[in-house]
């Protein structure tokens, strides 16, 4: 079963086209990787799907029903929650208060105690510092780790994780690949845009690539990442 699919996703800011007639899906239980050069289109497209810029044209389909434009909020009510590149807390808000707002706020279902909910979160991320650190203090690391956990807080079906290894050492990638492979157990089907092929490889069932906006391979990590269009993509033509 499809959790996502989209159907000619285009996205023009202006003159420029971000995100070109994309169509790929999401099956339910995978962790999907989309992955392309700088400035393919990649978290444009998660925008498009997460509803923070809804797409100039096309159709995106979430557990079936068709969402197109739907906005953030109703998105995450729906079972679709995100990461991002650069993580913004509430820096004013401690730790806990930052995943309460989540959990109370964002979730797919009643919570009874929102603490304890909140708190496990953390305790799944493995959340390195007290819960009632202030937000403003943490460093990138501790961010993201946090980040995750907001996004579980809303008991997601669908998780889109935007360049979540981006800035970790070796030994907090190891870290972090065995915590979102921990996240996929529990049954959350993850949409991931990597760029560390550690990662990539390590976790993707399948991936999709997107380059200029364009989807250019779409199929099983080992296949896709043998195809001639991709690597061209990444390492580009030499010159006669
Ligand atoms: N709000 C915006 N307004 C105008 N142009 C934008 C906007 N957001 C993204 N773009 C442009 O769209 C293109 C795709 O950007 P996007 O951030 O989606 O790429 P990406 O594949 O996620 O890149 P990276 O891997 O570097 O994060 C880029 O040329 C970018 O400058």
């Amino acid at each position: 079963m499809n959790i996502l699919e989209t159907k000619g996703v285009t996205k023009r800011f202006g003159g420029l086209v971000a995100v070109n007639d994309v169509s790929l899906h999401v099956e339910a239980g995978e962790i999907l990787g989309l992955i392309g050069p700088n400035g393919a289109g990649k978290t444009t497209f998660q925008n498009t799907v997460a509803g923070l810029d809804p797409p100039t044209s096309g159709e995106v389909y979430f557990l079936g029903n068709k969402v197109t434009g739907f906005s953030p909020q109703v998105m995450c009510s729906l079972g679709l929650s995100r990461t991002f590149q650069i993580p913004r807390p509430f820096p004013k808000l401690t730790v806990l208060e930052n995943v309460l707002v989540s959990t109370v706020f964002g979730n797919t279902e009643p919570v009874a105690d929102k603490v304890k909910h909140a708190r496990d979160k953390l305790d799944f991320v493995e959340f390195p510092l007290g819960h009632n650190v202030l937000c403003e203090t943490l460093n990138t690391v501790q961010l993201k780790r946090l980040d995750l956990a907001r996004a579980l807080a809303s008991s997601p079906k669908l998780c889109l994780l935007d360049e979540l290894a981006s800035g970790l050492s070796e030994v907090e990638l190891e870290d972090i690949i065995a915590i979102i492979r921990k996240i996929r157990d529990t049954g959350v089907t993850i949409l991931m845009v990597e760029h560390i092929m550690q990662v990539i490889m390590n976790l993707c069932d399948r991936l999709a690539v997107i380059s200029f906006g364009n989807k250019i391979a779409e199929g099983p990590t080992g296949e896709v990442t043998k195809n001639p269009k991709v690597i061209e993509a990444y390492l580009g033509v030499e010159e006669d």
